[in-house]
């Protein structure tokens, strides 16, 4: 008796950045596409492998969308293909793109381990170091092309790009542009509408015992609803602190309730948004790094020269293996 021939099987992994978790798909050949059944199946906490959303890592050449990522850089050979737990297709994940990237390494794509500097060769016999070229890896996505680097202390540092507000304005001059009411408030608040590659909106609270009693379990009441909604921030300022280096740093505290997902324990493209808002408010003296505390971390956001943002925090990989996609939701 001959046994069938084995199935083809993926490569998995489950990851986290800041608690904000992915199930982490390897589709080297391009041939795993997943519709959004098979996402949902996927992200289940009980019937699948559980997560916020699912990250296919797939090269460049085989998406719709490789013209135009190869257009903006050449280099981005790979592809992050991200979608939400509801099976929803999202433009840019900061915090997956974080964990993308970390898997990428697992996979010995890329080797971002930092390059060692003069400064970390001093007292070497050998002489410094000749090499301290950033090892960085280009990342395709919806939203642009994002630039991952290692920082010498883990954490991972993305150049996620330039950040607008949408309408065309270039400038945060109005303050709120928008309205949001949580479930159980009679009142509506005044809100700012951020767009980070993919939608939020920011709204500031006074007190942290108000963003505790927050109720997120269902979806805000936004107005205008973008036209693909938004992702909405409860963000509370903490004022600002200075750091060993004498930079001084802005803080703040943040609930999310993620478009296509629910509440999370935190939001990368969120906590830009958050901070680009609170530094907006705060005029033209607000500090350009902040450190944005959400429930499952700390991530650090710094306003770049040019209109760009860089997010930086950790990217965990907790598990993996080779699942049979045939298994999951069809
Ligand atoms: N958690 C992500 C954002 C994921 C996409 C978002 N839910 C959307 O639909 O825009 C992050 O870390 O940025």
């Amino acid at each position: 008796m001959s046994l069938p021939p084995p199935r083809p099987t993926t490569r998995f992994a489950k990851g986290h950045g800041t608690r904000n978790d992915f199930v982490l798909l390897a589709d080297l050949e391009g041939s795993r596409d997943l519709d959004a059944e098979q996402v949902r199946a996927l992200a289940d906490r009980r019937a699948g492998i559980g997560g916020d959303g699912v990250i296919r890592l797939v090269p460049t050449a085989y998406v719709p969308e490789s013209a135009a990522v190869l257009a903006e850089d050449p280099e981005a050979i790979w592809f992050m293909d991200y979608r939400n737990a509801d099976g929803s297709i999202a433009e840019m994940c900061g915090n997956g793109v974080r964990v993308f990237a970390a898997f990428a390494e697992r996979l010995g794509l890329v080797d971002l381990t930092p390059a060692p500097t003069a400064t970390d060769d001093a007292g070497s016999t050998d002489g410094p170091a000749t090499s301290t070229a950033p090892r960085v890896l280009a990342v395709g996505t919806r939203a642009g092309v994002k630039y991952v680097r290692k920082e010498a202390g883990g954490w991972y540092a993305v150049d996620m790009g330039p950040w607008f507000l949408p309408g065309g304005r270039t400038a945060l001059d109005e303050g709120f542009d928008a309205e949001v009411a949580v479930k159980g408030w009679e009142v509506a608040r005044p809100a700012l509408s951020v767009d980070l590659g993919n939608p939020h909106t920011v709204l500031a609270l006074p007190h942290e015992a108000e963003l505790e009693a927050a109720d997120l379990s269902e979806v805000p009441v936004v107005s205008p609803l973008p036209p693909h909604g938004t992702n909405v921030e409860l963000v509370v300022p903490l004022g600002e602190e200075v750091s060993v280096d004498g930079t001084v740093v802005g803080r703040l505290r943040m609930r999310v309730h993620e478009r296509g997902v629910g509440e999370t324990e935190s939001c990368g493209t969120g906590a830009c948004a958050a901070a680009l808002a609170v530094r907006a408010w705060g005029g033209p003296q607000s500090p350009d790094v902040w450190l944005v505390d959400v429930p499952g971390g700390t991530v650090r956001v710094t306003a770049l020269e040019g209109g760009r943002v860089e997010l930086a925090g950790p990217a965990e990989i907790v598990f993996g293996g080779e699942i049979d996609l045939a298994a999951f939701g069809r």
